[in-house]
């Protein structure tokens, strides 16, 4: 795990070796003790050098130790890396690949370190729930200043060595082998005096007002956390930096680390960290998997249609370096689409820092461009009647064997596929708006998909720098399916008596990015107007008498409806659940008129209002959702509760500190959830999707396994079918 060397006569070479990441487990931390040790004691070593095998430095402390404090035995990292920086012979840290968290920690301590020109470094423990609690918050403001190390330490963004560099973080950048930089640079400070290289003795650089600079970060933390609390404490352990001797800073830095440590918020990121990994390694009902699956290389793209959806996957398509074909037929909407494409790709190239790639897109007004093309993703308007036509002019046009993929929230994938020739060629491609920009991808196969398709768009949608999760085919797939019940529930809240703004406080002090009645404003109302009108839901003025709130024998709220015909559509006319400036803005305020509106309403119905609080509001709305949750995993749509949440965390605004709906289930307890549901599924029989689903119940009759152990359940239940 750890291996030592003499080399160039007089340096200590110390290698951690722990793939993948040489993360800090006990035996790596016990292997550094005694190598140290072993170079600190032997007369010939002058100096020592740590590296990490196979081209990475060390991914920081082993976050699956931190799943039980029993698995927390070996040497501890805060007295290992003081004994590196108190050792009298300079020790240079060789940074290949990347030192996150603990391993910057552990280059922290060292005295020197030499970075390779391509390496990255970070303290991302705050995405974890936690805090650099290896002496990190006390060392870097001690290193690079307090405003930088606030940044580095609050968001947990990884730098580039050239930025590490420019930030003092690092002291050299070497182009080719750091190892052998570092050999040469420790055999030039042997015998050098270390006084002035031990960053525990350094004082913070002064910073002019600095309660004025804590608080202002202390508030923008407060407002971009929604509810985490490791950005908070992780401003407080830097402020204890600032102010407070290193000994009694590490003291303040261990008490932070004790109430994040044992939080259910640092379960929920932990959790997220490996959730976003086991979807990686997807599967189909079929038996088909990631790993036996073998896609084929896409050198060519296309994408149809060039509304707003159409040029963020095509600037998307092109950030991969892939040649792309973009096709509009409507010539006001293809000479728009070309200026949109080219705006975004500037923009886009500006904020990464690549070049860009507008030599990437040719353009086309004929669908008979995408003749040569290897994959094609159809983004035309939400509407099965075009799509399908589409489709047939698509499998007419391509080439043999092109992968044909629809970009669809909610329509059927296999009907879609069955107007074609290789139904097996056909997948959705679910991207969220803006298409360039959101990290989600519902990957969405039927029953007749290739596995070799799904492995090829998986594969795209990481090349995207998408999270993909690959989906079974039903409506909504399984983000806009489990939405529908929530939304369901914010609009019978409505009617019971509560107001947009009490529901959406509720939903955002709980942490989502926004309410739900600021989503529908943001997305427009008009949207499930029309849906709903297709599919015959909608009753003029919102229809009359018993019937007007029951469709199909189950509740119905008219609500969306009326607000429609009022024209109020949303952020896009200026009025919505709320009232905006003027149409397009988006600062909602409360409206008067929705007082009136209700109150109108209710006294049509017969309803009498009643008080409705935050508690009501988070059951009905988020057990409604994790219900659905349940039934979608019992259908086989989603393979496991972590693509369920990956997809909430990553596309719905779902808080991370509660680690997605159905681990935020489980935290909660099985049983108390399955409770709340019967309580509520018992006051409203008209409402099913309260029901508790077999799942749940069998779940709670297992003695509520953890999430990891939740598809043993679901394989019993699903064999059941
Ligand atoms: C008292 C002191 C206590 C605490 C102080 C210190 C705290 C810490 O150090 S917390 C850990 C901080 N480190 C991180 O957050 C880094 C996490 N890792 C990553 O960001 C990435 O893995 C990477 C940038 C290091 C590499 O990315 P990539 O090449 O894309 O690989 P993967 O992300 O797919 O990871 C591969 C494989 O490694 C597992 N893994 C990665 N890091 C760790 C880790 N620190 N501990 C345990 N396992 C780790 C990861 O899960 C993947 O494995 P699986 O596919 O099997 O899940």
């Amino acid at each position: 795990m750890t291996q030592y060397s003499r080399v160039s006569g007089s340096v200590g070479l110390i290698t951690l070796k722990n793939p993948p990441v040489n993360q800090l487990s006990a035996v790596v931390r016990h292997g550094i003790v005694d190598t140290v040790q072993k170079a600190l004691s032997d007369p010939k070593v002058k100096s020592v050098v740590i590296c990490g095998q196979n081209g990475m430095f060390c991914g920081g402390a082993d976050i699956k130790e931190f799943q039980t404090l029993a698995n927390m035995r070996g040497p501890p990292l805060i007295p290992m890396i003081h004994s590196i920086e108190a050792a009298d012979k300079p020790v240079v840290a060789a940074i290949e690949g990347g030192a996150f968290g603990g391993g910057l920690e552990l280059a922290l301590g060292c005295h020197y370190r030499i970075a390779h020109s391509k390496a990255k470094v970070g303290l991302p423990e705050v995405t974890l729930g936690l805090l650099p609690a290896a002496g990190g918050s006390q060392r870097l403001p001690r290193l690079i200043g307090v405003p930088a190390a606030l940044s580095l330490i609050t968001t947990g963004r990884h730098i580039t060595a050239a930025e590490a560099l420019q930030l003092g973080l690092v002291d050299q950048v070497a182009d080719h082998n750091t190892v052998d930089a570092a050999v040469k640079f420790a055999l030039s400070v042997a015998g050098q005096s270390l006084d002035a290289r031990r960053i525990s003795n350094f004082q913070c650089p002064p910073v002019p007002n600095m309660d004025a600079l804590f608080e202002d970060v202390m508030q923008k933390v407060r407002t971009t956390a929604r509810g985490a609390i490791a950005p908070i404490a992780c401003v407080q352990a830097v402020r204890a930096a600032a102010t407070l001797p290193y000994t009694q800073g590490m003291q303040r830095e261990k008490e932070l680390m004790a109430t994040l440590f044992t939080s259910g918020q640092a379960r929920a990121l932990q959790y997220c960290f490996f959730a976003q990994r086991v979807v990686g390694r997807w599967s189909m009902p079929s038996g088909a998997r990631w790993d036996t699956s073998k896609g084929r290389p896409i050198h060519k793209a296309a994408v149809i249609g060039l509304g707003t959806m159409g040029r963020g996957i095509t600037v998307a398509l092109a950030q991969t370096g892939l040649s792309v074909v973009a096709v509009e037929t409507q010539e006001k909407q293809f000479m728009e689409a070309k200026k949109a494409v080219s705006n975004m790709l500037e923009r886009g190239a500006k904020r990464s820092g690549k070049p860009l790639a507008h030599g990437k897109i040719t353009y086309s007004q004929s669908l008979q461009a995408v003749a040569d093309v290897d994959l094609v993703i159809e983004a035309v308007f939400e509407d099965m009647g075009l799509k399908k036509k589409v489709f047939q002019q698509l499998s007419a046009v391509c080439k043999p064997g092109t992968f044909l993929c629809t970009n669809t929230s909610t329509l059927d994938v296999d009907e879609l596929a069955s107007q074609t020739h290789q139904p097996e060629l056909v997948v959705g491609m679910h991207f969220f708006a803006p298409a360039h920009i959101m990290k989600l991808l519902e990957v969405v196969y039927g029953p007749r998909s290739s596995p070799e398709l799904v492995a090829v768009v998986m594969e795209l949608g990481k090349k995207m720098g998408k999270v993909s999760v690959a989906v079974g085919n039903c409506r909504g797939f399984v983000g806009n399916r489990m939405l529908k019940p929530y939304r369901d529930q914010a609009y019978f809240l409505l009617e019971e008596g509560a107001t947009p703004q009490l529901i959406d406080q509720a939903l955002e002090e709980f942490g989502f990015a926004m309410g739900a009645f600021k989503v529908s404003d943001l997305s427009g109302l008009d949207v499930g107007w029309k849906v709903r009108k297709e599919e015959g839901l909608v009753q003029p003025g919102g229809g009359s008498g018993k019937s007007a709130r029951i469709r199909n024998g189950v509740r119905y709220s008219p609500l969306g409806d009326l607000m429609c015909e009022q024209g109020r559509f949303g952020q896009k006319t200026g009025r919505g659940w709320y009232q905006y400036d003027k149409p397009g803005s988006r600062d909602a305020r409360p409206d008067p008129w929705m007082h009136s509106f209700l109150e109108e309403y209710r006294a049509r119905h017969g309803l009498v209002a009643r008080r409705i609080s935050n508690q009501e509001v988070l059951e009905r709305c988020l057990y409604a959702m994790i219900n659905e949750g349940f039934r979608v995993l019992e259908d086989g749509i989603a393979a496991g509760p972590e693509d369920i949440d990956i997809i909430y965390v990553f596309g719905y605004g779902w808080p991370r500190h509660r680690g997605g709906p159905m681990f935020y289930a489980n935290m909660v307890g099985l049983e108390i959830v399955l409770e709340r549901l019967e309580h509520y599924a018992q006051a409203n029989p008209d409402m099913p999707t309260l029901q508790p689903c077999s799942l749940l119940r069998k779940l709670v009759a297992s003695g509520s396994p953890p999430v990891n152990k939740w598809k043993e359940v679901i394989k019993n239940v699903r064999s059941q079918l």
